[in-house]
């Protein structure tokens, strides 16, 4: 029973490897990466010749030394240096074009995650399940997590260590797994032929064990085998663990970097150092028990090792000192042992890096997992968007529900057409946000049906810039070069920022750099740029004085109305409220005649 689980689980693990692999030896780089692989494991076949070929010549060369035949053993060292010069070009090779192939294989599947984990905002959906506490709605947040599914996390790990560790175990173990089982098969024949056998008597009847050395190998490296898997199966999951807590202490140390003056300003220096400490010496600890345990495994190995050198000549040395083999011979057998030995002490070699290498599969096959469930899912909604573009910002029997379960709405119906610049109100965290997510088609605890009119841009409430020259963060997420410094300057003006128009080629970290009120006016800079018909701002000017304010809505107003479109916009200030002609009010639910918390009112702005 125990081994029929062991088994199942080991053929999951090679289908998991192979689901992992075989994309890339499909893809468009196929004929290249089968080349490569044929190459490689046509080396690793010659390379085992080779030794084959070294393996005769010591019964050659030892046999020589013993009968003092200087002419042969003149002959045999000049074999040997071609036998050499051959192996060292083979094993050149071999390393040149394994690393090849490692080092293709991982930029395809680097830049095929990537792709996948940037496609269908999977990356955000991923975030946001990580969190969830509960089941997604039936509809619309197909490609959540269930309840009490593990959702991959840190997917920077995997994308930039795991596929690197990927491509290099499996190309590294299974050519090594390859080379032990060719030589084993090799060596074993010439062991066998050269062994002899070995007799004894029990009771009056005589027994005769042939190929008696590789029945002694076999036995050897049985029972190195089986101890080294009781003394290192800790490893594969000790080795799962720490990398976890690895990128967890590294997630965090980078939210200090990029939380640095929020922190700084509530002194909470102490807090943090704590609590990297807790995370750091969590990930000391179990790499302690992953040391200590290696310890004893190295150990076992060194053991293992050293006892192999000595072993072959304790079992053949009665047949040579009776004469019955010459020296040759006996470092013939010596040397073919060692090949066996190796061979069949390859799984004892390399059990860490199998224990690693299973962790990383492990790792890597969830995280594709869930990147296919959300790629698909993705797909379905993006269809069911794009079924719904229309003229106008539409809600139709519209649910939004929290990731723990709870309703905010239910069974909306939303509208504002052309030229209906609406202003959505409610409490603070009445979902206002997450409404805009919706219509935005981004939240995925939402049901029933939303439309956007096509040329919409919308304004978070924590707009993202990425690092580097100002123009890129201005024109994001199209190319700088899209738009005349002209065009960039007008828009900066436009949201006065009249400060920045001469440094659009500065390059710094603009997040970190602007304050709360310019990077609001760069995100409004931003929209000014595009011209889009139709703009989703939530609390887009909220940090600024209220003549920038008034200054800035003016000419969102007005961007949109001449452009067909409308503004939505979120914002508590009730001096914007001029700037809208309709209102949607997200009002408390008193009396529980529904199980959601707030309803929307819409009425007219006077
Ligand atoms: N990713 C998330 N996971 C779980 N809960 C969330 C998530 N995002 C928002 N919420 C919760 O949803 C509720 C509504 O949040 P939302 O940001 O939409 O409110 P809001 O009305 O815009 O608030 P505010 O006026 O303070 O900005 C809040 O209780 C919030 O905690």
């Amino acid at each position: 029973m125990r081994l029929a689980a062991k088994s199942a689980h080991f053929m999951r693990f090679v289908r998991q490897v192979l689901h992992l692999s075989l994309p890339y030896f499909n893809s468009t780089e196929k004929w290249k990466a089968r080349a490569l692989l044929v190459a490689i494991i046509a080396l690793n076949l010659a390379a085992v010749y080779m030794l084959v070929l070294l393996n005769e010549w010591n019964r050659v060369f030892y046999d020589a030394l013993q009968n003092k035949d200087s002419a042969v053993f003149w002959t045999q060292l000049g074999r040997f240096t071609y036998l050499a010069m051959i192996f060292i070009v083979i094993a050149v090779y071999r390393f040149y074009l394994t690393q090849l192939l490692q080092v293709r294989w991982r930029a395809w599947m680097t830049r095929d995650l990537m792709r996948r984990w940037l496609t269908g905002q999977a990356f955000y959906r991923m975030e946001l399940g990580r969190y969830a506490g509960a089941p997604a709605p039936d509809t619309g947040a197909a490609g959540l997590p269930e309840p009490g599914q593990r959702v991959p996390d840190n997917p920077d790990q995997r994308l930039q260590e795991d596929v690197n560790l990927f491509t290099s175990q499996t190309v590294g173990l299974s050519m090594g797994a390859l080379n032990a089982v060719v030589t084993l098969v090799s060596f074993v024949g010439i062991l066998w032929s050269l062994s002899g056998s070995f007799s004894f008597n029990i009771g009056g009847h005589d027994f005769t064990i042939p190929g008696f050395m590789v029945w002694m190998a076999v036995l050897y490296c049985g029972v190195g085998s089986v101890l080294t898997h009781y003394i290192g199966r800790p490893l594969i999951g000790l080795n799962f663990e720490q990398q976890k807590r690895e990128a967890d202490f590294r997630h965090h140390l980078v939210r200090v970097r990029e939380y640095s003056e929020s922190i700084a300003l509530d002194k909470g220096e102490a807090v943090e150092n704590r609590n990297l400490d807790t995370r750091f010496t969590s990930a000391l600890a179990n790499y302690l028990k992953l040391i200590a345990k290696q310890k004893q495994l190295v150990g076992f190995t060194a053991l293992f090792g050293q006892a192999a050198t000595v072993f072959p000549f304790i079992i053949a040395a009665p047949r040579f000192f009776s004469g019955a083999i010459q020296l040759g011979e006996l470092m013939q057998i010596s040397s073919a042992f060692d090949r066996v030995q190796g061979a069949l002490s390859w799984f004892v070699d390399n059990y860490d890096s199998l224990a690693s290498w299973r962790a990383t599969t492990e790792r890597l096959t969830s995280f594709e997992a869930a990147l296919s469930k959300q790629n698909q899912a993705s797909t379905q909604a993006q269809q069911a968007q794009a079924a719904m573009n229309s003229g106008a910002i539409e809600a139709q029997d519209l649910t939004l529900q929290l990731p723990a379960g709870v309703t905010l709405l239910q069974g909306a119906t939303l509208h504002a057409a052309p030229g209906e610049h609406t202003l959505v109100q409610g409490p603070s965290g009445s979902g206002k946000s997450t409404l805009l997510r919706a219509l935005a088609g981004i939240w995925p605890w939402a049901t029933g049906r939303v439309a956007l009119p096509p040329r919409t841009m919308v304004i978070p409430q924590r707009p993202y810039f990425p690092d580097g020259a100002l123009r890129g963060a201005l024109a994001y997420p199209d190319n700088a070069s899209d738009y005349t410094d002209d065009q960039l300057k007008q828009a900066l003006n436009d949201a006065l920022l009249p400060g920045l128009t001469g440094r659009l080629d500065d390059r710094d970290n603009w997040t970190q750099k602007l304050s709360g009120g310019e990077q609001q006016r760069l995100a409004i800079a931003r929209v000014l740029l595009k011209k889009p018909a139709w703009v989703l701002a939530d609390e887009a000017t909220s940090a600024l004085d209220m003549a920038a304010e008034q200054n800035l809505y003016e000419k969102l107003r007005s961007l949109t109305q001449h452009a067909g479109g409308a503004l939505l916009s979120i914002a508590h200030r009730p001096t914007v409220a001029p700037f809208h002609l309709r209102r949607w009010q997200l009002q408390p639910i008193e009396g529980g005649e529904t199980s959601a918390r707030y309803r929307v009112e819409t009425s007219a702005i006077t």
